[in-house]
């Protein structure tokens, strides 16, 4: 087959019969309010059906791996989990221990629940940075082009759980 193209969609999904998971942290709340709206957008562009839609919050982006695999547990008949969070830097090293941590977390959780987990993980050395990733509008740059990549979440749940689902 030829190399597709990088991101995006490869082919249009259906995903009427999928039933989706999403976590997301609540620091930075404006971001993430944006990109978990972004996933959902998306997932229902693909026909995921509103009930199929299972939404949980946790305090931090720390708490994300453990809830994401307790959340499995009690909805086993998930496709996909899309896990979502926003850290961004701050004058401490905090920033680089969560994001690692929870980085390869969610990346090996994945073998252990097997199913996917698209990784909503923001790790942004500025909120603008953050914002520029979340399709908000810059305060002090208004021209500034942004893109929701929740959006592009909501599609890569869709595609994995189609494509993966053996
Ligand atoms: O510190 N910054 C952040 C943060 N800290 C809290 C942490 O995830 C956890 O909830 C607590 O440590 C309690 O376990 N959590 C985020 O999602 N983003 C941040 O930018």
């Amino acid at each position: 087959a030829e190399i597709k193209g990088i991101g995006g969609l490869d082919q249009a999904y259906d995903g009427s019969n999928l039933k989706i998971g999403i976590i997301y942290a609540r620091w930075n709340k404006e971001i993430i309010d944006s990109l978990v709206s972004g996933a959902i957008k998306n997932l229902k562009k693909l026909n995921v059906k509103k009930e199929n839609i299972l939404i949980e919050s946790v305090p931090g982006s720390f708490e994300l791996p453990f809830a994401t695999k307790k959340f499995f547990n009690n909805n086993s008949d998930l496709n996909a989990i899309i896990s979502i969070g926003v850290l961004i830097k701050g004058s401490t090293m905090h920033f680089e221990y969560i994001s690692n941590a929870v980085t390869l977390e969610l990346m090996s959780l994945q073998k252990i629940i097997d199913i996917p987990i698209i990784f909503g993980l923001l790790t942004c050395l500025t909120e603008d940075q953050a914002k520029i990733r979340s399709g908000l509008v810059l305060p002090n740059d208004k021209n500034h082009a942004t893109h929701n990549h929740g959006e592009d979440w909501g599609s890569a749940a869709v595609e994995m759980a189609i494509k993966f689902i053996y």
